[in-house]
């Protein structure tokens, strides 16, 4: 039995939780291939150390002083090793790193530091190989995960290894400086390694215990979920629910892999499993909820638009022209809506706006702004009639005017459009009507 173990930044934010860490993985000797993250948040308004580098890096892209911001950093790692008494320096990657920050080796290459290190400092502290993931694990030159050299590399190089700590995030160029993927993205470093050993599972622990029906920063104490499908997770992931990157379902789920979700603070709990299918039903007729702000919806009115051949595709000819991805296209007889991320569209918007005008001659065309998205998802949602008419009695009864709605053709989800400023109210009602209330 092999299990691929990844931990994440609240797991490894300080000696203490170092010490779990450890307890976790010397409990069961398949935990043989571990992957880090960078040190975490100790307590709620402090920084993560990937933040700090960041910071620590744009002052010094810019030419400024960055020693207390650097000497910042090297306390975080310091005050693990020296608590875990631990008989280690850092003294000449700290070295390296510094030079490389005022030689401009890049953002990502000062981000992944933070993994890096804390690799090196777990990998002492476990008794285990450290293997850097910048020889292992690589992207191409568009910056995209490179499957073919990392599966030709990686898997051969873990095969003569008992054991390995292999830090989280980051890879390598083919020009060999470093990539990281985007945050949050151990995640997915942790999935490729489980698929490069052929693991039997992949757990990947963190600070809550397990997939929660909703985020516990919206509602207090959601109900756990046990069992939740690839298809599930990778939606609610996409909406914003932040435990697992989005990206870390592919690798694991190709190989047939599950994934566990575990809570490193109570090891004992279940957690969540993240399987491919289940005969399992899920406590609720939904299985979660997960939402984001911070989208702009465009829509364009012209009469008998139904009729006219090619219009959507004029349309989106103009999003993509101006390299902008949409979200979603609710449409009507003479309307169509387009819904974009808002960060992405605003410096665009008024190429886009005369783009449509000249491609689609609409009657009118209106920009909504500070949109916020709620997907609730489930499998059972399809078995189970009237769930739309509840979900929309509850926001109805919450005061939440719905913007927008739009069913995928599978009916694992319904996406529904509300204003950002009622965006706790809406999640607050759905999660209420259908876990509290049982409806
Ligand atoms: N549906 C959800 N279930 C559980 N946690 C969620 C959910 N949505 C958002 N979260 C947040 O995700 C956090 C865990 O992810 P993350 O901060 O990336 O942890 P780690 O540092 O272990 O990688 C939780 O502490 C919680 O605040
Ligand atoms: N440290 C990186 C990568 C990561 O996955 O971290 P965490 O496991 O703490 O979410 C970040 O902050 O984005």
């Amino acid at each position: 039995m092999t299990k691929v173990v990844k931990f994440g930044g609240s797991s490894l934010a300080s000696a203490e939780q170092f010490k779990k860490v450890k307890e976790i993985i010397t409990a069961e000797s398949s935990r043989r291939f571990v992957v880090p993250s960078a040190p975490g948040k100790r307590f709620s308004n402090d920084t993560k150390v990937t933040d700090m580098l960041y910071g620590c890096y744009d002052l010094a892209a810019k030419g400024k002083d960055f020693s207390s911001e650097f000497d910042a950093i090297k306390e975080r790692y310091y005050g693990i090793i020296n608590d875990l008494g631990l008989d280690l320096s850092l003294e000449k990657e700290f070295e390296t790193i510094k030079a490389c920050f005022i030689g401009k080796a890049g953002r990502d290459y000062a981000a992944s530091r933070g993994e890096y290190l804390n690799g090196i400092v777990l990998a002492k502290y476990l008794g285990y190989n450290f293997v850097d993931a910048a020889d292992v694990i690589y992207f191409n030159d568009q910056g995209q995960f490179d499957s073919a050299r990392t599966n030709e590399v990686l898997p051969q190089r873990l095969a003569t290894l008992d054991n390995a700590v292999i830090p989280g995030f980051y890879g390598s160029m083919p020009n060999d400086t470093i990539k990281t993927f985007s945050r949050g993205g151990s995640d997915v470093t942790g999935s490729i390694v489980a698929a490069a050993v052929n693991a039997d599972l992949y757990e990947n622990w963190t600070d809550v215990s397990g997939f929660l029906v909703c985020d516990p920063r919206i509602i207090d104490n959601p109900q756990p979920i046990t069992t939740i499908t690839y298809k599930e997770l990778r939606e609610l992931s996409y909406m914003g629910a932040g435990v697992l990157h989005e990206d870390a379902i592919f690798p694991v789920r190709k190989a047939g892999i599950p994934i566990n979700i575990k809570n490193t603070n109570k090891p004992e709990d279940m957690g969540t499993m993240i399987v491919e299918s289940t005969s399992q039903k899920p406590a609720f007729t939904i299985t979660g909820i997960a939402g984001k702000k911070g989208f702009t919806v465009v829509n364009i009115e012209k009469d008998m638009m139904n009729a006219e051949l090619g219009f959507g595709r004029r349309v989106l000819e103009v999003f993509e022209k101006n390299g902008i991805c949409f979200e979603h296209m609710p449409s009507g007889i003479d309307t169509m809506s387009v819904v974009v991320h808002q960060a992405e569209f605003a410096p665009k918007e008024q190429e886009i706006m005369s783009g449509l005008h000249r491609n689609c001659h609409p009657d009118t065309i209106d920009i909504e702004t500070d949109l916020a998205l709620i997907a609730v998802v489930g499998r059972a949602m399809k078995s189970n009639r009237g769930t739309a008419g509840r979900i929309f009695s509850a926001l109805a009864h919450a005061h939440v005017n719905v913007k927008m709605i739009d069913q995928g053709s599978s009916e694992l989800n319904i996406i529904i459009g509300v204003n950002e400023a009622d965006f706790e109210s809406a999640m607050k009602a759905i999660y209420t009507i259908f876990v509290d209330t049982q409806l």
